[in-house]
């Protein structure tokens, strides 16, 4: 397969890791190098605990076997090449902690810990020649050897498999340079291939899951955040349209089914408390001739400047709405008609001083307002309503600009 995009953000997409089927046969590796480098680095402190630690236990294991080479070599030249050898080893084992902890990204790209590995077998081939009389030992511990760089070197199996390679080899070829028959030799080599083999495909098992597992774990996360940005825009498309149900589109003003459901309620508590609820009906003046005059478009920049003044004239537990046409309707909880008279007075005051602007000459704006208490008599909206129509027409044919209480 091939990708082209290299994404390295924290979380590529979900599709480029159907379950491990990207993974390279032959190493378990993600086939997008960018993919790899992404896990890679979201195993990293684990990994660099882990090399750490293993790195340090090679060290202390390779100065513990300087005591039983002492014992079986005495202080001869076998054993100053040895301990020489092992001392360096342990030398680069510490330096390559120190270059962990400076640089943490070596524990999951697998050079370091392979170049140590590779530095570590020359001493067992070094083995070969001094300690002839333990050549069975000594190839025990390079089979463990073999399976134990598949297993403790970090989640790189194809480098790994390099080192296990040169072990092979480089054992061989000491054997057969120190004069070990044909016969033998093919054995040692069936011998020490077996737990190359078996490191081998265990290694590769495990890396396939780890990678699997991580795989799908990316895709629920990808999902899950998919699902969240779809039931925020599901949440925003109903806020919507609630918005559009009940507001009128051209003023903002509440439409005229949000008022009644509003009217309801504000009643009740009202009563419930004994403060008056006053309603005004506001209808702009000769509004058929800013139509006619100045176009449409005025016309609907008049009414919102009108929706605007309303709006900000009043408190913010009144409420404003437009019942289409140039109506306005204005609701005043917890206001006796007398108070709520002398905030309608306001608003008229404030829309005659401030004619629509934009227009030559601006547009001079006036209305006529009913206003009335709501009364115990009132059943529902449309009772006070029908009160306010016939005071509006009488405000309409006494000249207009005028408010009218019923
Ligand atoms: N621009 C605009 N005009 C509207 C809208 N709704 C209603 N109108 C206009 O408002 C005008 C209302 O006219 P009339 O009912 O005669 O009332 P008027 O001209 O204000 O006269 P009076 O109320 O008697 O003072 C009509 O020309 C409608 O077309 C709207 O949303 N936008």
């Amino acid at each position: 397969m091939a990708h082209n995009n290299s994404n390295t953000d924290s979380q590529p997409d979900a599709h480029r890791f159907s379950a491990g089927r990207y993974l390279q046969r032959w190493n378990a590796e993600f086939a997008d190098p960018a993919v790899e480098l992404v896990y890679r680095k979201q195993r990293e402190p684990l990994m660099v605990r882990q090399l750490r630690y293993t790195l340090l236990l090679w060290a202390l294991l390779f100065l513990l076997f300087m005591l039983p080479d002492w014992l079986a070599l005495g202080a001869s030249q076998a054993f100053f090449w040895l301990a020489t050898y092992r001392l360096v080893f342990v030398a680069c084992l510490l330096g390559g902690v120190l270059l962990l902890n400076k640089y943490p990204v070596l524990a999951t790209d697998g050079r370091l810990a392979m170049w140590l590995a590779l530095l570590g077998h020359p001493f067992f081939f070094l083995y070969f020649v001094l300690r002839p009389d333990v050549t069975a030992w000594i190839l025990g511990v390079i089979m463990v050897l073999q399976i134990s760089v598949f297993l403790y070197l970090p989640g790189r199996v194809g480098l790994s498999l390099w080192v296990a390679l040169f072990g092979w080899a480089g054992s061989l070829a000491t054997l057969a340079a120190l004069g070990m028959g044909p016969a033998k030799l093919v054995g040692v080599a069936f011998v020490l291939a077996l737990p190359a083999v078996v490191g081998y495909y265990t290694a590769l098992r495990l890396e396939r899951m780890l990678r699997g597992e991580y795989s799908l774990r990316q895709q629920v996360m990808s999902s899950n955040a998919e699902l969240r940005a779809e039931i925020e825009r599901r949440k925003a498309l109903e806020a919507e349209l609630e918005r559009q149900a009940t507001t009128d589109p051209l003023t903002g003003l509440c439409n005229r089914r949000h008022y009644e459901a509003l009217y309801e309620r504000e009643l009740n508590r009202c009563r419930r408390q004994g403060t008056g609820l006053s309603i005004a009906m506001l209808d702009l003046d000769h509004f058929k001739s800013v139509n006619d005059t100045h176009g449409h478009e005025v016309g609907d920049q008049a009414l919102v400047h009108t929706a605007e003044i309303l709006r900000a004239g009043l408190r913010c537990s009144d409420v404003v709405g437009r019942f289409g046409g140039e109506e306005f309707i204005l609701m005043l909880p917890d206001t006796p008609l007398e108070q709520a008279r002398v905030v309608v007075e306001r608003v008229m005051q404030t829309l005659r001083s401030y004619p629509l602007s934009g227009v030559e000459g601006g547009v001079r704006i006036t209305a006529t307002v009913a206003l009335t208490e709501v009364k115990d008599t009132d059943g529902n909206l449309s009772d006070t309503l029908k009160r306010v129509d016939v005071a509006l027409y009488q405000g309409k044919a006494a000249g207009r600009d005028q408010l009218v209480l019923s």
